[in-house]
Parts: C-alpha cells; sequence; structure tokens
C-alpha cells in the first residue's frame, strides 16, 4: 500500500511524520527500524504518528518511535513539528492543541511566529517514576560508569532523562559515555544522557546522546531536563536559553509544582510516499 509522509525537523532533530487519521496502517517496530535506516531507508531520529484522539479532552493522539524501533513515551521537538503538521495538513484549525502520549497529555501552542511553544507539564522527580534506581529523591545522585565517579541528575520530562555537568561540551565524552549510562542498570528502561555546560544562569549549552537514537542534532525533552536539574542544583533561573548543537530553544520552568514550557521552531523538509 502506499503511505504518505512529510519528512520534518526541530533544530535538527529530524522525522518522518505519517498521518494515520486519513490514512490507515499498522506501524511496527521492524518496519520503524527500516525506514529510519539513513541508506536504505527514509532517515530519522524519531518517527512521529498523528492518530485520532482516544478522549474527547484532546485532539489527537501522538505516537513516538525511535530510530531503533522502540516506541517512547515524549519528544519535546517532536511535539513542534506535530503541531505544525496537524495545521498544515488543516488536520486541525485550532492554534492550540491538545494531544496524548503514552505518558500523559500535553498542549501545543502555534505562534504568529511560526514558533511553537509546548506545554510540556510538570517534570516527574521521584526516582520509581522515572525510573531510576535510587532511595529517594535528590538533586543529583552519585553515579558510577565506566569506573568513573560521576554526579548526575535524574529528571523524567515524560521519558528518562540523566543531566550530567560538564566543563565544555566541546569536549565532553558524549560518544564514550552516552551508550554506556544509556543503558545503565540503575535506568532499568534505559536513558537519554544530557552533557550540560553552564554559560551563565540563563543560558547553557547542551548535547544529548539520545536512548534509542545516539547524538542528535538537539532533544527537546532534553533540554527540559537539564533546565530543570541545572535549577534544582541552584545554577541556573527559570527562564534558559538553550544552544544544542543544530539551533536554541527557550526553556521556562518556574520550579516545583509547575509546567515546564518549551519554545522554539519546526520545519518542514519534504512530501513523500513509500510503497509498503
Ligand atoms: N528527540 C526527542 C526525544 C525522543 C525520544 C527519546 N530518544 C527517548 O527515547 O525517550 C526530543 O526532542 O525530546
Amino acid at each position: 500500500m502506499r503511505l504518505k509522509f512529510t519528512k520534518m525537523h526541530g533544530l535538527g532533530n529530524d522525522f518522518m511524520v505519517i498521518d494515520l487519521v486519513t490514512q490507515h496502517y499498522k506501524m511496527d517496530e521492524d518496519t520503524v527500524r527500516q525506514l529510519a535506516d539513513r541508506n536504505f531507508g527514509i532517515g530519522f531520529d524519531q518517527m512521529l504518528i498523528v492518530e485520532p484522539p482516544t478522549s474527547p479532552d484532546v485532539d489527537f493522539t501522538y505516537r513516538i518511535y525511535n530510530a531503533d524501533g522502540s516506541e517512547v513515551e515524549q519528544c519535546g521537538n517532536g511535539a513542534r513539528c506535530f503541531a505544525r503538521f496537524v495545521k498544515d495538513k488543516r488536520l486541525t484549525a485550532k492554534n492550540e492543541i491538545k494531544v496524548s502520549t503514552s505518558s500523559g497529555k500535553i498542549t501545543l501552542h502555534l505562534q504568529s511566529n511560526r514558533e511553537v511553544t509546548v506545554d510540556m507539564g510538570e517534570p516527574v522527580l521521584e526516582p520509581k517514576a522515572i525510573p531510576f534506581e535510587a532511595d529517594q529523591f535528590a538533586s543529583e545522585y552519585d553515579f558510577e560508569a565506566n569506573d568513573q565517579q560521576l554526579t548526575l541528575g535524574a529528571v523524567s520530562m515524560g521519558n528518562p532523562h540523566g543531566v550530567l555537568v560538564v566543563d565544555s561540551v566541546k569536549t565532553a565524552p558524549v560518544e564514550s559515555l552516552g551508550p554506556i549510562i544509556e543503558s545503565h542498570p540503575r535506568f532499568p528502561q534505559r536513558v537519554n544522557v544530557g552533557f550540560m555546560e553552564i554559560v551563565s544562569r540563563n543560558e547553557i549549552n547542551l548535547r544529548v546522546y539520545e536512548r534509542g537514537a545516539g547524538e542528535t542534532l538537539a532533544c527537546g525533552t532534553g533540554a527540559c531536563a537539564a533546565v530543570v536539574s541545572g535549577q534544582l542544583r541552584d545554577l541556573l533561573d527559570p527562564g534558559v536559553k538553550v544552544n544544542l548543537p543544530g539551533g536554541s530553544l527557550f526553556i521556562e520552568w518556574a520550579g516545583k509544582g509547575h509546567h515546564v514550557n518549551m519554545t522554539g521552531p519546526a520545519t518542514r523538509v519534504f512530501e513523500g510516499q513509500i510503497y509498503l
């Protein structure tokens, strides 16, 4: 069968976006892996699926697959592209769009300057819920990986994140330590790993080794988790510019009990069709 798709990106974190509201197909992990291949497939960090709502309080269901085929709970850059996609495809006329993911509900706001702000909800800090093995919440945890003693923040933005503070993102051991922490037994569902350099209380540089995708040019939930972790460690103020290899996001968090807001661009690259 023929399936139409749109290739999009949020700061270089790239997506294959498929409308399964007007098209019908049952996606599976093997197909995702084949299509994610940058030589033999379309190539992407994540596949985003638009499905009809499953409850009356949301407009759509938002499903996300990593390039390795694993279905995951949340994707921040993807959420901004999702909003632009459903508006451009006229699947909705709204500028405020509510979607459900497997980890909860989020709200997407299309701005007049074509940027998108996403209310990502409250960060989850309770270790069991992240999930992360620790007796109780702490703003940072002692952590051993690769025979090194590290200090790490643990936050869920719907999906799990570990955040390390580094002197410079240029020299951070993203490729060597990233995969080791990603699969560390203290994170039973694996983890996204952020390497955060503090520039000032309102600006950080960040690289993220993503679970199921490797290092990407940007990670929206990673940016939110880094800002939450930086504030909990008293390194950052509530509004922070996050510089990623693919560009910058603006993240706002007023502290425990508050939602995290993420603002940034969403870009369409091309339209395509595949035969499955
Ligand atoms: N690129 C994303 C996160 C995608 C999911 C992540 N790799 C996971 O496994 O949780 C973002 O922009 O947030």
